[in-house]
């Protein structure tokens, strides 16, 4: 599927919730060409030094092209470098630092100026074990989770007492984190250990030719990781669709989903219009397809979460995917909205 658009990530938490830890988790996905930003640019302080070790590191193991910076220019300027089409990044990833206030930088991400780049999603990573006596200390839960788009419950090697009372302990931030936002999906790991295929698309599955076999026994150790993985359900959409029923879909997408994403052909008055979209959490990307990009791509939606019911999952995608034959001037002007929204 073309990446015409690279998804920004923003990864918050409170201190030491294992933010660092779960970067690099990601930065060793096999094969991903992933960015970040080390920069510090108002509210947002980024432990550079933490990370720098580790870019560089991950730059010379996975082979991919692991990008720092350290300028001291504004998050437009970082994200209009690393999303340069010589660099074929597959995200780029920021991380905030433990004081960073969740809400702003996704505004900051949301309204960037830089070309090329999309919002990916806001990752807030919780210390599970510590969740009452760090992120979650007064009445009311904390606003952050209004701005996240998936919560990692991280940590839960920490967890105290029998199965049964770790299981009420998650239940027991499950129904805080609800308080503020019940869409919210969560998902439990270890050391940050989450399936890449949640934040965003590796497009280089193979080695480079003249790579180690380092990337082979990353892969292995990679794939021994005991997380949760994610599932994924694909339908092809060969027939131009009617836009209300993918604007439902995407303004109501099935239960677990965390990502959809795919191209697809709209019905309208004067023909099919492609549309790529991309959904994460519940922050919908839509912008019209050009003729010229599509050749490599199959039509189609997929859907992502973690613990999904694929069969469940599978019958709205594909009633989103029904062929209509008329044009639905409705749906058009809900989905030229999304896509104003988006630009
Ligand atoms: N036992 C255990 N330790 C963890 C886990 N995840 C992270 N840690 C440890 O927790 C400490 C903090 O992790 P970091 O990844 O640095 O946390 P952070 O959120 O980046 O911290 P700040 O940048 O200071 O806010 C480190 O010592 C990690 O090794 C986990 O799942 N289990």
């Amino acid at each position: 599927m073309a990446r015409t658009q690279i998804p920004v990530i923003g990864l918050t938490g409170y201190l030491g919730a294992g933010k660092t830890t779960l970067l690099n988790h990601l930065l060793r996905t096999p094969g991903a060409r992933i960015g970040v930003v080390v920069n510090d640019f108002g509210v947002i302080n980024v432990d550079a030094g933490l990370i720098t070790g580790q870019v560089d590191a991950a730059e010379s193991i996975a082979g991919g092209c692991v990008c720092c910076l350290d300028d001291s220019g504004g998050l437009d300027q970082a994200l209009a470098t690393l999303a340069a089409p010589r660099l074929r990044l597959d995200a780029i990833i920021i991380e905030a630092s433990g004081v960073a206030e969740p809400l702003a930088l996704a505004r900051l991400i949301r309204f960037s100026q830089a070309k090329n780049v999309r919002p990916g999603g806001l990752i807030e990573v919780v210390d599970a074990a510590n969740y009452f006596d760090t992120v979650d200390t007064h009445d009311q839960p904390p606003a952050r989770f209004e701005a996240a788009s998936l919560v990692v419950l991280n940590k839960i090697d920490l967890l105290e007492g029998s199965e049964q009372d770790h299981e009420a302990q998650l239940a027991r931030i499950a129904a805080r984190i609800a308080l503020r936002n019940g869409q919210l999906p969560l998902i439990r790991a270890r050391r940050g250990a989450i399936d890449p295929d949640l934040v965003f698309d590796v497009a280089l599955a193979e080695d480079p030719e003249d790579q180690l076999p380092l990337g082979a026994l990353l892969r292995a150790e990679h794939g021994s990781h005991t997380h949760q993985h994610a599932a994924a359900v694909t339908v092809d959409a060969p027939e131009p669709i009617s836009a209300s029923a993918l604007v439902d879909l995407l303004e109501r997408p099935p239960s677990g989903v965390y990502r959809l994403k795919g191209i697809v052909p709209v019905a309208t008055a004067r023909g099919a219009k492609w549309w790529a979209v991309n959904l994460t959490g519940r922050q919908i990307h839509v912008a019209s397809h050009r003729a010229s990009d599509r050749a490599s791509n199959q039509p189609g939606l997929v859907a992502i979460g973690v613990g999904i019911d694929e069969q469940a999952v599978r019958a709205v995608l594909e009633t989103a995917v029904q062929p209509s034959g008329a044009a639905d001037a409705a749906g058009m002007r809900r989905l030229q909205r999304h896509a104003r929204l988006s630009a």
